[in-house]
Formats: C-alpha cells, sequence, structure tokens
C-alpha cells in the first residue's frame, strides 16, 4: 500500500479509509468520497479565517506586513537559526516583500544590508549562506537579487563579476547541469540561478549554457511538469526554474509545452483558489508565485505561436480566485503571510504570497485586476529574476553600461 501511495501524500488512517479494488487501487467512489472529507475540511478553515477578514472587499494589510518584514531583518526569532546557511535568502525575502509593498528602508539600513551581503561573497566568486561559508548558487541568486532590489551603484558594485563568472564555470557539468556547490547535488534550480545571475548582471554566454536546454527537457515528467532532475516527480518550485531558464536560453521549443500547459492549469485548486505544487498536495501560497509565475512565460511562449487559446488581457489561471486565496486566507492578522490557515507567518511564505498576488493584479504594465480594496496595488515583478520590474530595469541598464572585459572560459 505504501508503494501505491506515497505516505506524505494520505495519512495512514485517510489510507485505510479508502477501498481498494482487485488491481490494488482505490476505487472511484472511495476517493470521491475522500475529496468531500477534505472539501468539508478546507470550508472549515476557510470559514474560520473568512470571520477576519472583509470577504466583499478583503484588504491588504500592507503597513502591518511592512513591520513585520521590517522587523525580521534585524530580529529572528531562535526558531530561524536553521536558516544560518540561507542568510542572504532572509534578506532577499524581506527586501523584496518590502519592495512589492512599495515601502521603503532608511538610507543608513541599505548600506548595513550591503555591507552584511559583501561579506557573503567568496573571495572565489559567488555567494555562501553567510560570512565565511562556501558559495552557493542558491544563495548567490539570493544575494544578486538582494543587491539589485537595494540597487544603489554601491549595491551593485559589490557583485565582483570576474569572480562570479569563474564559479559558475565551477559549477558547470560536462552536460549543460548545474551542482549547487562544490561537490553539491544537481538540479534544475542550479541552471535558473546561474541563468537568472548571469542575464541580470550582464555576464551570460552561450558557452557557459551550452547543453543546459537540453538537459533541462530531460527534466520534464510525464505528467507535463518539471522535476528537479531526469526521472523525478513534477514539481511547481522546479517548474517554474525549468521554463523560466528554458526561456531565458530561448529554448522553450525544445519542450512539450502543451503537455505542460495541461500540467500547470490543472494545479489551481477549484475550491480554495490557490496552486497546489504537484499533484495530490495541498495548496500553499507560495506556489502563487512558482507555479503563478510560470503562467507569464507560458503566456508569452504561446503568444508567439499566435495560439487563438491567450488572451492579452489574462493569464491562463483565474487571477480572482487567486487573490482571494492570499487575501482572506493567508494573511496573519497581527501581520505576515502564510502557507495556508493554522500555519505561521515565515519571510518565504511572504515573498512568494505577495509576489504571486503582484503576478495576479498586473496582467502587463498596463492591464490591472485587482480584488477587493484598490489599495491592494503591489508593484509588477520582473518574471525571469522576481524582483520588481523597475529594479531589474536598473540593474540591467547600470550593468550594460558597466561591461567586464570577456575573458572566455577558464
Ligand atoms: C530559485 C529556487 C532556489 C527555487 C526553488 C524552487 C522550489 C520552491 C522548489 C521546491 C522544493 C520542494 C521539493 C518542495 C516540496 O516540499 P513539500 O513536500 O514540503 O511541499 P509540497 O507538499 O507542497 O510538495
Ligand atoms: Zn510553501
Amino acid at each position: 500500500m505504501a508503494k501505491l501511495l506515497p505516505e506524505n501524500r494520505r495519512s495512514y488512517a485517510e489510507i485505510e479509509s479508502l477501498k481498494f479494488d482487485n488491481e490494488g487501487q482505490p476505487t472511484a467512489s472511495s476517493l470521491e468520497q475522500e475529496e468531500v472529507e477534505r472539501s468539508v475540511l478546507t470550508q472549515f478553515d476557510l470559514f474560520e479565517k473568512r470571520a477576519e477578514v472583509d470577504e466583499d472587499c478583503p484588504l491588504l494589510l500592507r503597513q502591518k506586513h511592512a513591520n513585520v518584514l521590517k522587523k525580521s531583518l534585524t530580529h529572528l526569532p531562535q526558531s530561524f537559526q536553521c536558516l544560518d546557511s540561507s542568510r542572504p535568502w532572509l534578506v532577499y525575502w524581506a527586501l523584496h516583500s518590502l519592495a512589492l509593498l512599495e515601502e521603503q528602508l532608511e538610507e543608513e539600513d541599505y548600506t548595513k544590508i550591503t555591507g552584511f551581503l559583501a561579506k557573503c561573497q567568496s573571495p572565489n566568486g559567488g555567494f555562501g549562506g553567510g560570512p565565511g561559508q562556501i558559495p552557493h548558487l542558491a544563495c548567490t541568486y539570493a544575494a544578486v537579487n538582494a543587491l539589485c532590489t537595494i540597487g544603489t551603484k554601491e549595491a551593485f558594485n559589490v557583485i565582483n563579476r570576474e569572480s562570479l563568472v569563474k564559479f559558475l564555470w565551477s559549477v558547470r557539468q560536462p552536460d549543460g547541469s548545474f551542482i549547487m556547490h562544490q561537490n553539491g547535488e544537481v538540479d534544475v534550480r542550479g541552471a535558473y540561478c546561474a541563468l537568472s545571475v548571469s542575464k541580470l548582471t550582464n555576464i551570460y554566454t552561450p558557452e557557459l549554457f551550452e547543453g543546459t536546454a537540453e538537459w533541462i527537457v530531460r527534466c520534464q515528467s510525464y505528467e507535463g511538469g518539471f522535476s528537479a532532475c531526469p526521472g523525478m516527480e513534477a514539481h511547481g518550485g522546479y517548474s517554474f526554474c525549468g521554463l523560466a531558464a528554458l526561456f531565458m536560453l530561448g529554448k522553450d521549443h525544445l519542450c512539450d509545452m502543451k503537455a505542460f500547459m495541461r500540467w500547470i492549469v490543472n494545479r489551481q485548486m477549484r475550491l480554495e483558489g490557490g496552486f497546489q505544487g504537484r499533484t495530490n498536495k495541498l495548496v500553499d501560497a507560495c506556489y502563487s508565485f512558482w507555479q503563478g509565475g510560470a503562467f507569464i512565460f507560458l503566456h508569452n511562449i504561446l503568444y508567439k505561436e499566435n495560439k487563438s487559446i491567450v488572451n492579452s488581457d489574462r493569464w491562463l489561471f483565474n487571477q480572482e480566485a487567486l487573490q482571494e486565496y492570499i487575501l482572506i486566507c493567508c494573511q496573519q492578522p497581527s501581520g505576515g503571510l502564510i502557507d495556508k490557515p493554522g500555519k505561521l507567518r515565515d519571510v518565504y511564505h511572504a515573498c512568494y504570497a505577495l509576489s504571486g498576488l503582484s503576478v495576479a493584479q498586473h496582467t502587463s504594465l498596463i492591464k490591472k485586476y485587482i480584488v477587493g480594496s484598490p489599495s491592494n496595488l503591489l508593484a509588477p515583478i520582473h518574471p525571469m529574476y522576481n524582483i520588481t520590474f523597475d529594479a531589474a530595469v536598473k540593474a540591467m541598464k547600470y550593468y550594460e553600461n558597466h561591461p567586464i572585459p570577456p575573458s572566455g572560459t577558464p
């Protein structure tokens, strides 16, 4: 039974309550019953949460979220000690969330944060999870995004792009995939992080990414979404990375876009309005961005191909339903955003719930759909990097005007 139904999908009691046919598969009626029971539970959660939010005109608690996010930059609870190797991430999540809310910090705070990120940079290039830690592709992505969100000359100049190129070559594998750090794991996050930082800071070269698109295509699973590496399960986080990376390489035609579309449109849950990360799992606000953001690429790809299914005014998901899920179910009344009702706030979920909310609000830089109060409007994002659109444009212009001399392959 454990083989049939992975243990993290259903509790033992839930599995026990299912009826199985002669082939050992759960019967349709028993699955339907399970669906009804899940719905009742979820409706109860939604009902509880709705008591605190005006359902007819939900309000984004901007000031409360901003206060919590600002505090997170200096005061983290003890329980965050486990994120000691992800400190650039904590900075990026808070700074990007504040930028989406169009909240500013004091100039001296930006200077302090810039100084801290500089200490996370490795002498061998790239950024580690904290001062003195080995460079890691994910921390490099977070640090580069945080510095570009700050967007001062001082912050742009922290990034040593000559050594960053060397670091990227050091984690590139002969087949075009990327390990996350020396002796680390290969997965599609690596390809995406390497592409994102190299495009944003103007150090991209086609040689660095030779074979990368072909490797990423091998991560597209039979379901249609992308997995961490070939042969694994399709997941929203990796699907964003896979599609964004293929898009940045201009090689999205190499994957099966029809299968991708079928997979991703089925990840928005009818009842809650939010996205699940993978088949049969629960809705979680962070997928508002990982899945929601991927729709921007999908839209552009289908639009290029003149596919009649795309309407220039809307993404291919229910933008209102996603906004309702985030605004009604995922705001902690005292500030901060959560995965789902019953969970506690954290900066990761603030960042990705707000990023997803922004995607759902802006179909283009002109066309907007705002659920609830007009004051809920967030800044638009740049989907390739997930920093604000303005921050991305400013950073790209800065690095275009300050190119590093070409050095070729090391
Ligand atoms: C740029 C970058 C570093 C991107 C990261 C992308 C990302 C969020 C990947 C998801 C990782 C993962 C296996 C989550 C499953 O967790 P789970 O089993 O707790 O969640 P689930 O039940 O929702 O699947
Ligand atoms: Zn989550």
